[in-house]
């Protein structure tokens, strides 16, 4: 997996060439690459591990003051999700194939939530923790949010000089409200036996949903990316972002960039059969996760330019039609992924379970 150089890509001309084919090469092959050199600084990446971590050891009475609501609407998505209650998947919206991997096992991990905190963004309201539980968590996450959004958008705008847009500002503007998507994910420590023997995955193997994912990694390690033959190891390196490519980006480039599947079990290390000791820990890891996806109402299709040389996969291609807004292709995979669990109410469990059909006609969601 290539590792770029943010200050490269907008070198001068010689670098900013190399870097940016590396770019289009990685996303191509892998649809993963590491970013260094990039614009948020580490001091504030360390810090932002130190308010997970300062979070997830809250009590859980406290941590659930500010639960998920059980709505799995783009807009609800929001709040304290606990331990073995998310099942990712890949786009799966038949009600009866949806079953298969929930009849498996319910995911190790607990996750916060968080859209778009500033209220001219229109984003659903975020549900936070008591400020007296946890004081400073709030303004911090704010200017993370800052932060996150400075460095996607510079690579849209590098994004649109690498696919050869006609209108290279385009994957900007489509995100002008910025209504990302953050996850503070904690995977508890656990035993490494249902794990080695694949019987548990703490995130099952899913592609990502949305534009661009900046996943921000701790020295742990465990994260693997599907590689169309098998999964291979996403080595943490300090200093890095890795980047990623969700399915509506890869539509959006004609299937040119790719959406890989990934996963998350224990670090390779610990997976190597000569080193396996089945009653061992893994050890408790973090990530922090910021989802970059288009503005609801923009249609997922072909962006002008990328009309031609697509190679579009066709087994995603039956889900798509021309129109599908960013909204609705969320909305969804978010009812598709959530809630089998112990405290899901029998009817909040049935209405997960109703095939999604993806609309004939554009439905305006906001109006
Ligand atoms: O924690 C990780 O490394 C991966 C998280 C992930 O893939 C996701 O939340 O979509
Ligand atoms: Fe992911």
């Amino acid at each position: 997996m290539p590792i770029i150089d943010f200050a490269a890509l907008n070198g001068d001309w010689k670098q900013r060439e190399e870097a940016r084919n590396q770019l289009d090469m990685g996303f191509q092959t892998y649809g993963f690459v590491y970013l260094e050199n990039h614009s948020v600084p580490q001091r504030m990446v360390d810090d932002a591990f130190v308010w997970a971590r300062r979070l997830f050891s809250l009590p859980l009475d406290v941590k659930l003051q500010a639960k998920h609501p059980a709505k799995n609407t783009p807009e609800n998505h929001r709040g304290y999700i606990a331990d073995s209650i998310e099942h990712d998947t890949q786009p799966i919206f038949d009600g009866n194939e949806i079953q298969k991997p929930r009849a498996t096992f319910l995911e190790r991990k607990e996750t916060f939530e968080m859209g778009n905190p500033f209220p001219e963004s229109e984003a659903g309201l975020n549900i936070w923790i008591p400020e007296e539980r946890l004081p400073g968590f709030r303004a911090f996450q704010e200017l993370w949010w800052t932060e996150c959004i400075k460095l996607q958008q510079s690579l849209l705008r590098v994004f649109g000089d690498v696919l050869g847009l006609q209108d290279e500002d385009l994957l900007c503007r489509q995100q002008s409200r910025n209504d990302a998507h953050v996850s503070l994910i904690h995977y508890p420590s656990m035993s490494l036996a249902p794990l080695h023997s694949h019987q548990q995955r703490p995130p099952n193997a899913h592609t990502d949903i949305g534009g661009l994912t900046l996943l921000f990694q701790d020295e742990v390690g465990g994260l693997e990316i599907h590689d169309d033959s098998v999964f291979k190891p996403v080595i943490p390196k300090r200093g890095t972002v890795v980047l990623n490519v969700g399915e509506m980006l890869e539509r959006q480039t004609n299937g040119r960039w790719k959406s890989a599947l990934h996963q998350f079990t224990a670090p390779r290390e610990a997976m190597m059969q000569e080193g396996f000791k089945p009653d061992c820990d893994v050890v408790d890891r973090f990530s922090i996760v910021y989802f970059g996806q288009p503005d609801p109402k923009v249609l997922i299709n072909a962006l002008p330019g990328c009309e031609i040389d697509g190679k579009w996969m066709p087994n995603l291609g039956d889900f798509w039609s021309d129109a599908v807004s960013s909204y609705n292709w969320l909305d969804g995979r978010l009812k598709a992924e959530f809630y089998v669990s112990k405290d899901t109410t029998e009817e909040e469990a049935r209405a997960t379970e109703r095939r999604w059909d993806p609309p004939s006609t554009w439905v305006n969601v906001y109006d």
